[in-house]
Parts: C-alpha cells; sequence; structure tokens
C-alpha cells in the first residue's frame, strides 16, 4: 500500500470532494464518524473526554468528535485555542453544530488550560496535516500541559506538531501521543523510530478517500499488509520434487558462534527451501550434523573460523552469508571471493556486512543486482554512513542501494526494504520481543530459502520480513514479549506460512 505526503494527502482530499460531489465539510463528518467508531470500540463511556482544538480543519475535525461522542454519552469539554476569526469554514460549520451543552471554552493564555482529572482521555485536535511551521508560543505551551497530563492521549490524524513527511526542527513542540488515529494510511513519519514517542501506537481508519487518485499517486514510499504479501506467495506443484525449490548455501558460524548457524538453516529449512548445505569451521560439523539433519554440513579446514570457500559452487541456487562468522582476515577474504568469484544472489547478514563496511575494496567487488543486504542500525551505519536523523538515513539508504544496484533490508520496528530504485517498503509486522539475539539469524535463514525457490530479490525482502515478523507475533501470544527467544520463531514458522496461504494445504 502507498504511503502519501501530506500534499498528496490533502489533494487526496480535495479529489475525493470533488469526485464524489460532496462538501468538504461532509469528508470531515466521515473523518469525525470513522474515528469516533475507532474512540467507541476502544473506551467506554464512564471516563470524561477533553478535546482540544486548532483553528483548521484538524481543529474541525475534533469539533465534529465531540459532538458525536456526546451523542453517544460519553462526558465531553472543548478547549479551543488560536485566532478563531481565521479558523478554517468547516471548523466554523462544526463550531456551530455543537450542541448547547457542549461550551467550547477558548485558551487565551496558559492559564486557562484546565486541570485533568486522572482517568481523563484527552483527544489532541490541535494541527494535522495542515502543520507549515514549528510549534511554538501559546500551542506549545498548551500541547506542554496536554503531555505533562499522564493521561491517553489519542491524537487525530497527526500528533500535533509533528510533520508528517520530512524532520520536525527541533524548536518545534510536538503532542506524545498514547494512540494516534489516522484518516485512510499511514503517514511516513510513523515507520521512523525517532517518532515513537509522539506517534505512540498507530492505528488507520478508512474514510473513503479517492482509490484513483491513490492508484495514480506517485510515491517511493510504501507498506506492506497480508493482501500484499498473500499475492506473492506461490504454492507448491502437485509433481514436486526437492530439486524445484532450489539449493540453499549457508556460510555460518565460528567457535563460539555456532548458535547462529543452527538458527538460520533451521529457519531456511522451515522456510520451503528444496536442499540445504551449511559451510562451516570445523568445530562446527558434529553440532549441526546433530541439530539440523535436514541439512548437509561441509567442514572448512579451519577449526575456528571460515578460511576457505566450497568447492562447486555453481551447484548451489544461493548463498546467505553472515550470521556467526566474525570478522577475522581469512573470513574477510571468503567473502572477498565469494563478492567476485560467484554469479549467484547473495545475502549478506551480519559480520559479512561489517565486512563489506570495512572495505572499499569489497564494496568496489558488489556485484549488481544480486545482493540482499540485512542490516541491523549499527550494521547499517558501518556500510554506508552516520546519518543526521531518520530521514537522512533513508535517503542515504536508497543512495548506497541505487549506486550498488543491491536490496536493503534495514532491520528495527518497522523493517525497511529498500530496492535499487530506490523505493522502501515498510513491514507492519513483528514486535519489541524479537530485539534478541538470534533473530536476525532467522530472517537469513528465511530470505535464503525464498531465494532459492525462485523468489525474485524483491519478493523474498517482502515476503520473508513479513513472515518473521509475523512469527515474532505467533511467538508472543505464546511466550510474550518477555520469555520470545529467535528458536520460537522458528517454531511458528509452519504457522505464519499457513496464515498467508490458509487454504492451500486442504486445496489438494
Ligand atoms: N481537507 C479535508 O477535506 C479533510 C481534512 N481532514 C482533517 O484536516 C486536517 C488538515 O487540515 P488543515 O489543512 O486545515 O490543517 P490543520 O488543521 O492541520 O492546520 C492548519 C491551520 O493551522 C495553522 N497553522 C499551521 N501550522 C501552525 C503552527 N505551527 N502554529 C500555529 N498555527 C499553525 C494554519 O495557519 C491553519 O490555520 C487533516 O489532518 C485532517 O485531520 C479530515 O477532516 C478529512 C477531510
Ligand atoms: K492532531
Amino acid at each position: 500500500m502507498k504511503i502519501l505526503t501530506a500534499a498528496q494527502t490533502r489533494e487526496a482530499d480535495a479529489q475525493t470532494i470533488t469526485n464524489e460531489n460532496i462538501a468538504s465539510v461532509d469528508l470531515m463528518e466521515r473523518a469525525a464518524l470513522a474515528f469516533t467508531c475507532w474512540f467507541e470500540n476502544k473506551f467506554l463511556p464512564r471516563q470524561s473526554v477533553y478535546i482540544f482544538a486548532g483553528p483548521g480543519n484538524n481543529g474541525g475535525d475534533g469539533l465534529a468528535v465531540a459532538r458525536l461522542l456526546h451523542e453517544r454519552s460519553y462526558p465531553v469539554k472543548v478547549f479551543v485555542i488560536g485566532d478563531l476569526t481565521n479558523a478554517s469554514q468547516d471548523f466554523q460549520i462544526n463550531h456551530d453544530r455543537l450542541p448547547a451543552a457542549i461550551a467550547a471554552t477558548p485558551i487565551v493564555s496558559i492559564a486557562d488550560f484546565p486541570s485533568i482529572p486522572e482517568r481523563a482521555l484527552v483527544i489532541d485536535a490541535l494541527f494535522g496535516t495542515g502543520l507549515s511551521r514549528p510549534v511554538t508560543g501559546l500551542f506549545a505551551e498548551v500541547i506542554g500541559k496536554m503531555n505533562n497530563s499522564k493521561v491517553c492521549v489519542i491524537s487525530i490524524d497527526v500528533p500535533s506538531g509533528l510533520y508528517t513527511d520530512k524532520q520536525t526542527p527541533s524548536e518545534g513542540a510536538i503532542i506524545r501521543a498514547t494512540h494516534t488515529v489516522s484518516f485512510e494510511l499511514p503517514k511516513l513519519a510513523f515507520f521512523l523510530p525517532q517518532h515513537e514517542q509522539y506517534v505512540g501506537a498507530w492505528h488507520t481508519v478508512p474514510i473513503g478517500l479517492s482509490p484513483k487518485y491513490i492508484a495514480e499517486a506517485k510515491t517511493d514510499h510504501y507498506f506492506t499488509t497480508l493482501e500484499d504479501v498473500q499475492q506473492l506467495l506461490k504454492p507448491r506443484r502437485k509433481f514436486s520434487h526437492k530439486g524445484l525449490y532450489g539449493h540453499a548455501l549457508l556460510l555460518c558460524g565460528s567457535l563460539g558462534k555456532m548458535g547462529a548457524a543452527v538458527l538460520a538453516a533451521r529457519a531456511c529449512l522451515r522456510s520451503g527451501v528444496g536442499l540445504l548445505t551449511v559451510h562451516a569451521p570445523s568445530v562446527g560439523y558434529s553440532i549441526l550434523q546433530t541439530a539440523v539433519p535436514e541439512a548437509m554440513t561441509l567442514s572448512d579446514p579451519n577449526r575456528r573460523v571460515l578460511s576457505k570457500l566450497p568447492d562447486q559452487m555453481d551447484k548451489y541456487s544461493v548463498v546467505g552469508a553472515g550470521p556467526g562468522i566474525g570478522t577475522e582476515r581469512q573470513t574477510k577474504t571468503v567473502i572477498g571471493q565469494l563478492l567476485a568469484t560467484t554469479s549467484l544472489p547473495l545475502v549478506l547478514d551480519a559480520d559479512a556486512i561489517n565486512l563489506v563496511g570495512s572495505s572499499d575494496r569489497l564494496k568496489a567487488q558488489l556485484p549488481r543486482n544480486r545482493v540482499i543486504f540485512t542490516p541491523h542500525p549499527k550494521e547499517f551505519e558501518r556500510l554506508v554512513g552516520k546519518s543526521k536523523d531518520d530521514y537522512d538515513r533513508l535517503e542515504n539508504m536508497r543512495e548506497f542501494c541505487r549506486e550498488y544496484a543491491c536490496y536493503m533490508v534495514l532491520k528495527g520496528s518497522h523493517s525497511a526494504i529498500c530496492t535499487p530504485e530506490g523505493e522502501v517498503y515498510f513491514n507492519t509486522t513483528g514486535n519489541p520481543g524479537m530485539a534478541t539475539g538470534g533473530t536476525g539469524d532467522v530472517l537469513t535463514g528465511i530470505v535464503t530459502a525464498l531465494v532459492a525457490q525462485n523468489y525474485t530479490l524483491k519478493e523474498a525482502c517482502l515476503l520473508g520480513v513479513y513472515l518473521h515478523g509475523l512469527a515474532g507475533d505467533l511467538a508472543r501470544e505464546t511466550v510474550g514479549e518477555i520469555s520470545l527467544i529467535a528458536s520460537d520463531l522458528i517454531e511458528q514458522l509452519p504457522k505464519a506460512f499457513r496464515r498467508l496461504a490458509p487454504h492451500q494445504d486442504l486445496a489438494r
């Protein structure tokens, strides 16, 4: 699904109004109703609701929500801030529509800010996508009070003060929402780690924005949904044999880090690969043979670290390299040979990324359109360099992927997948329980297995990252976030695959 800029969102609003021949206040009513339905499902009408409305259409939404919640028996109090003589037309209309029981109290100085009871709910309707400068002055003071209120704050459309598609200057005050309820689509800002404290948990509610406009809108930013990845999953053929599903080679492990190889190998096997060979330092031979009997194991001449590429590289369909390999000189040589001599697709993770990042010579050897990097933020920094902020990091990722014609999975709460064309796809599965050792090794195994099965590199990234997060979400249901370990993801992979294709096994 596409992510639109603030300007595109305004255009989508405008086109919806024109195409459907409705007044803008009718679209506002739809938006307010969608928000109210979400709210009703979440909170009972026992808690009093304090709504703070600014002078634009976001404030107009707040006033319409006040009326709708009042009709549903919520005790509502409304406060309006700003120069109301310049308020938007739809704000005015909704101001006039407020029932007599709700008096909109103006806040003209911070002394007018009400005391908010402990169990109240606060709705933030100060600014939305029309924010045109950093929030300062009285608005900033109001935001400060709302942020210090220690109650649940729900932002309409956007946390007020946050630009949705570019860096917000540091002098601007921003609401720290508990929930943000966005109209139709999430905003780019919601996917960036630096905004976690402002956005809180985000949700989207449909308001029927023009599908035609959305379909035609140009963007480089997307988020992946269940429907998107379901379309990618290929059913297995009836007359199947293991040769159809590729032969993956994993270069993993070193003394003390054989667990990484075991995790990557198990995940690879659970992701449908036809055959798997793991090449590891000789210390890992019996470990792998015992822990992963389904995989073939090749023993490196070196006991502790990888020192040599296996023979007959052309019999494999893909190489996944990096988990647990360390950064010793011999291993660097192996990665160099891998880049220079094979013509296979490569999934590079962990220390393979660190090794490439530490050497301009290795970078120069990167083959085009054949490499997927799966860094976490620190590995990303070693490979690509430092970034000023999360927008700058997105730009740097895009530039790197364009320059080296590679794919990148920047791991995080919303892992970001970048293509050589500079398109970025944010993943929507996963949870903080997955921030634990070994989950990255599992992802390497999954993505490697998908490439082996002839998924394109882009498909393997989108599908693999989604499944990895989904397995994490399923694991959370059984073990919770705190106790979750990487092996739990592997255990849940079968269920995750079946979630994507619920009827496939039954269809036979
Ligand atoms: N256009 C439409 O038809 C719809 C708009 N919707 C709502 O409207 C919002 C966008 O409304 P607007 O474009 O009116 O913009 P906003 O309501 O976000 O704010 C614009 C107003 O705030 C002022 N302003 C901007 N930055 C300021 C700052 N830093 N300090 C003080 N004042 C500032 C502007 O001068 C203007 O008066 C969306 O986020 C959404 O909530 C929804 O009702 C859906 C339909
Ligand atoms: K808002």
